[in-house]
């Protein structure tokens, strides 16, 4: 190991800072080692996020995500990566609480995984938390707009900033890029306030269901890959459809188990002794 120099993606937190109103940031999120090393050939961010409980556990929704799952996560996916920057998402409960928990927390998950940078969800009510983080070393990125762990307070994943709001989600805006977040996460929102902000504030904008003038893009990989079959919404575009070809898959190879088609002559090991094998 090279001391100092392996521990940092040549990717960092500053240089995405620095992709504002440059080339646009392309970023997916991954859970795994595998998923993280393919992701790392083509994206410059990778998001370990806790959608990974609805993606891979199962859960209703991010709220049950814990730091122990998030982790080992993050784990996973640091081992894939060569060049993008790690960020990782805070779990519902871990940061809102106050600023000094959020930074034992963020302290925790940054250590643990060899993450580059947090994520956490919120605008004007945790701009005090992104600054005390921010001053402390660790780069914060935000997520403002469709915050999903909030949704038993809002009531749904519906889209954010339609009439009046437009104005608190433009507020949340100025407020985490003034705290010092180096990027900001903008969720389903009306394409006219996402260009807005992209606008307006001096960090880089990543779109979901937000705006191609936003100064990058993210996706849930597994939502653009088709893997997460029922979760269809309006601003994932299929770019494959891995889980109907693994339905077909699986359907196949049970058929052949049960028909004693699979394993045939190819997937079998020969010559026993016919001592062993005669009697
Ligand atoms: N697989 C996956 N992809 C995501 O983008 C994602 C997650 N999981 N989990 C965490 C959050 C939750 N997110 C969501 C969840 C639902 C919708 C959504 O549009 N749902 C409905 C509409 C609901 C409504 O209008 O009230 C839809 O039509 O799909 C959007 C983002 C985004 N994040
Ligand atoms: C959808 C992205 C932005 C996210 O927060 C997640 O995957 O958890
Ligand atoms: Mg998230």
């Amino acid at each position: 190991m090279t001391y100092g120099k392996d521990a940092v993606r040549p990717i960092t937190a500053p240089a995405i800072r620095a992709q504002k109103g440059q080339t646009p940031i392309a970023c997916l999120t991954a859970y795994t080692t595998p998923m993280a090393q393919v992701v790392d050939k083509h994206c410059d961010l990778v998001l370990v996020g806790d959608s990974v409980g609805m993606v891979l556990h199962g859960l209703p929704d991010t709220l049950g995500v814990t730091m122990d799952m998030i982790i080992m996560h993050g784990k996973a996916v640091r081992r894939g990566l060569k060049r993008a920057l790690m960020v990782i998402d805070m779990p519902f409960g871990t940061y809102e609480e106050s600023p000094e928990i959020a930074f034992r927390n963020a302290a925790r998950l940054m250590q643990d995984t060899g993450a580059g940078a947090v994520k956490l969800e919120g605008g004007v009510a945790m701009a005090p938390t992104i600054a005390y983080l921010t001053q402390r070393a660790i780069p914060v990125m935000a997520h403002i707009g469709l915050t999903p762990q909030s949704v038993n307070t809002i009531g749904g994943y519906k889209v954010k900033g339609r009439g009046i709001e437009a104005q608190a989600i433009l507020a949340d805006a100025q407020a985490v890029a003034e705290a010092g977040a180096f990027a900001v996460v903008i969720e389903k929102v009306p394409d006219i306030l996402a260009r807005r902000i992209t606008a307006e504030i001096d960090i880089p904008t990543i779109g979901i269901g937000a705006s191609a003038a936003c100064d990058g893009q993210i996706l849930v990989v597994d939502d653009m890959l088709g893997m997460f079959a029922e979760f269809k919404p309006k601003f994932v575009k299929r770019y494959a459809e891995l889980g109907t070809d693994a339905d077909a898959a699986i359907a196949r190879y049970a058929q052949e188990v049960k028909s004693r088609a699979f394993p045939s002559a190819e997937h079998i090991f020969g010559d026993a002794p016919a001592s062993v094998v005669s009697s």
